[in-house]
């Protein structure tokens, strides 16, 4: 991929720039956590930029064997850069550098650094750490978090695959007994990887304990053929992601050292006794809980993109009838509901950005102890990141899709880098949990919410609001509508909703029917509860940003952006509750009033994520604006264009037109 050459700036665009009314860099400090980290993201994307080997013709005209083959060459490289320059264990510098050197390649070692590892951490003894972990994070092995079966994803105690001790060699033997116990998908697992953290059940002196992990050495770690018992493969393309090989894997009588199960949480000693040392099983799923909440940024993240380019693009497309005769034709954004499009979009980035950052600092807070086995803010930091996960990324399907429409033909064509973007962030909707059972899970969990606050019982911080009674309703006609306001609407009608949901349970309860059948019968309302919980968590996370802002003047837009992302959420969840029509109306015309206000803004507020061209590859979203040059010279380098009659002319065309049977060709 080759950095465009910056021409000369469209002046549309220039415009647009100079109508911002707040200093754009200060607020590209906030998003980024300060100026410091700012100057050092530059820095790397200056390194990489000026580096001759990250560059190439776009990965779209390539097959998916050369785009396979590029990725790991590139993805490698990258660490070997980031040895050399001594930032390997610098986790925010070492993330950008391979964000802005494989800005459009799902990296098949991606799962390393974000399973695998994360993985060893969690779930090693000490001992075991001091054995691998150090080998993975110096890149000697590379591994990949194999978890899912054909037969089972979602369900994770239905798993098949079978780790069986064997006192007698004191070896586990990793078996696959069916078809649908064949791991399937891991990233890397296909081609890359040389080791997998495998998930098993564990069985032990005739007793089966559950799922466990266990280390598995997949390739020899010299000619990387596959080991005796190993058999593995690509699973074969799919609709994004082809840069990278999610695999599948049969394990056939496997036999790993007794070493290798991972040890933290549970032991098998070499007699083959089963000890369990933390009482609470789940501490097993913990790198899915990391996984999720980082998901959230990531969604904000495409949104950005996304919407970098469509509002760029929408300042420089002009279509439709002049305002008066001689006048130029409208740009896009100067369509109120184009307006619309783009801006709940920009808000909703904006709002998932804040929510992650407090999400993660939850997770970061609350790990250690559960590391030590206190467990107490686990339920509440696994709804939150199963919830917000599930909110994250059908808000950044739907917003990079929404940002795509509004580019109309162009946003159709690879060319604008948003089919790309929007194929990135799509099976984020399906991996690490489907978005539905997500959403269940945080429901499960705000209805024993309810149930604890009927016993008096504390709640943890982000459930406090919930109680066992009904609140009045906020009074939006009247004074102003201000975030606040607002917030608290939102605020009463997530618990409006759940105390709802929970009556109907305990009513089904009352009648005898199972807990589980309660729940089922309740799951349909439950995921609107769950989306309500976490919008309300997004919301307050975006009003903290704005009221944190120093500058008034970036305050002062922030916050407007936030009314106007909750305010959308009003209107559009007013059918879950009581919401009279004039409130509505009144919601309605507030909505109308921050378009206009935030209209001159929009390029400076998707401008502050400082997205520099090589990471947006996009035709119609450059820096400079000259779109349709620049989509020609794309056009340019379709190999279908290397000659001027292609050879399907003369083997078939040319046949047809003459009337000769294309059927014995
Ligand atoms: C200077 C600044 C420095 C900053 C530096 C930072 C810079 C870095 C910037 C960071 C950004 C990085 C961005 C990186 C990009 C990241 C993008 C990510 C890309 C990742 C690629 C991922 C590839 C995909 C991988 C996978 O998909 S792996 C497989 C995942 N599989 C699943 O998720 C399976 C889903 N199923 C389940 O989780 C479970 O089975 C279930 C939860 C659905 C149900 O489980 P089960 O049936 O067993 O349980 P119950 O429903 O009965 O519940 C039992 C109780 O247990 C609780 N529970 C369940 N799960 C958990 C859990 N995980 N933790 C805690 N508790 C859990 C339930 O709630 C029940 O509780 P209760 O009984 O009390 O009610
Ligand atoms: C790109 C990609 C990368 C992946 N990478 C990895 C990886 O590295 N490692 C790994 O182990 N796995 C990986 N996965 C697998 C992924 O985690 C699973 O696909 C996911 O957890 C869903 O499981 P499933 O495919 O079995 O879907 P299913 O569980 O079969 O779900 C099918 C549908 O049924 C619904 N459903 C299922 N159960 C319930 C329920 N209890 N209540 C209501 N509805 C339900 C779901 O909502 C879904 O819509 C990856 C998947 C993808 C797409």
């Amino acid at each position: 991929m080759t950095n465009p050459v910056v021409q000369k700036v469209n002046p549309m665009l220039t415009e647009e720039r100079a109508k911002a009314s707040f200093p754009v860099e200060e607020l590209t400090y906030i998003l980024d956590g300060g100026k410091f980290n700012t100057e050092k993201r530059r820095e790397i994307e200056e390194l990489v930029t000026k580096d001759p080997n990250f560059e190439h013709p776009p990965i779209q005209f390539m097959t998916r064997e050369q785009q396979y083959s590029l990725a790991v060459k590139k993805a490698l490289l990258v660490q070997q850069r980031l040895k050399e320059l001594d930032m390997l264990d610098d986790p925010y510098a070492s993330y950008f550098f391979r964000r802005i050197a494989m800005p459009r390649e799902v990296s098949p070692i991606g799962l390393h650094w974000v399973m695998f590892v994360p993985t060893l951490m969690g779930q090693c003894s000490d001992e075991q750490r001091e054995r691998w972990l150090q080998r993975a994070l110096n890149y000697e092995i590379i591994g990949t978090y194999a978890q899912t079966e054909m037969g089972h994803g979602t369900f994770l105690r239905g798993i098949e695959t079978t780790a069986t001790y064997d006192p007698s060699s004191q070896q586990f033997v990793l078996h696959s007994p069916t078809t649908t116990s064949i791991k399937w998908w891991p990233g890397g697992l296909g081609k890359t990887c040389n080791y997998a953290v495998v998930v098993a059940q564990l069985h032990t002196q005739g007793r089966c304990h559950g799922v466990h992990m266990f280390l598995v050495q997949l390739r020899d770690e010299s000619t990387h053929r596959s080991l005796p018992g190993v058999v593995c493969g690509d699973i074969g393309p799919k609709m994004g992601y082809h840069t990278i090989d999610n695999g599948f894997l049969q394990l056939n009588s496997v036999r790993i050292p007794r070493e290798n199960m991972l040890m933290r949480n549970a032991e098998v000693q070499p007699d083959g006794t089963y000890i369990r040392r933390v009482s609470n099983e789940k501490l097993t799923y913990g790198t899915m809980v990391f996984v999720r909440s980082l998901i959230v940024s990531d969604a904000a993240r495409g949104i950005s993109e996304a919407a970098t380019i469509a509002v760029r693009y929408a300042c420089v497309r002009r279509q439709g009838e002049p305002s008066s005769p001689g006048a130029p034709e409208p740009r896009l954004l100067d369509y109120p509901v184009h307006q619309y499009r783009l801006l709940t979009c920009v808000a909703n980035c904006y709002g998932l950005w804040f929510a992650s950052e407090v999400l993660r600092d939850l997770y970061f807070t609350v790990q250690p102890d559960v590391l030590e086995g206190r467990t107490e803010r686990l339920p509440e930091t696994h709804a939150l990141s199963a919830g917000l996960k599930a909110v994250g990324s059908n808000r950044g399907a739907a917003c990079v899709e929404e940002c795509r429409r509004c580019c109309g033909g162009f946003g159709f064509s690879e060319a604008s880098g948003l089919p790309k973007i929007y194929n990135d962030i799509n099976p984020a909707c399906t991996y690490e949990g489907e978005n539905t059972v997500m959403l269940l899970q945080t429901g499960r969990h705000l209805l024993k919410c309810v149930e604890r606050a009927r016993r008096g019982e504390q709640l943890a911080p982000s459930d406090a609001y919930i109680r066992s009674r009904p609140t009045p309703q906020p009074k939006l006609a009247g004074g102003p509508l201000t975030a606040d306001l607002l917030l608290g609407w939102l605020r009463w009608r997530s618990l409006s909703m759940l105390l709802e949901v929970s009556g109907r349970f305990n009513s089904f309860i009352e009648q005898r029917q199972a807990w589980a059948d309660a729940f089922q019968a309740v799951s349909r309302r439950l995921t609107r509860c769950a989306e309500a919980h976490c919008i309300l968590y997004v919301g307050q996370a975006f009003l903290d940003s704005a009221k944190a802002a120093e500058n008034p003047k970036i305050c002062g837009v922030l916050t407007s952006l936030c009314r106007l992302f909750l305010l959308n959420e009003v209107v559009s969840g007013a059918g879950d509750v009581q919401l009279s029509r004039s409130d509505l109306a009144r919601c309605q015309d507030a909505i109308d009033s921050l378009l206009t206000e935030l209209r001159p803004n929009a390029v400076a507020l998707v401008e502050a994520f400082d997205l520099p061209d090589r990471m947006l590859c996009s035709v119609i979203g450059r820096y400079d604006g000259q779109v349709y040059e620049a989509m020609l010279q794309w056009a340019r380098q379709s190999p279908l264009n290397a000659t001027d009659v292609h050879e399907s002319y003369e083997l078939y065309t040319r046949q047809f037109l003459a009337g000769r049977s294309l059927a014995k060709l």
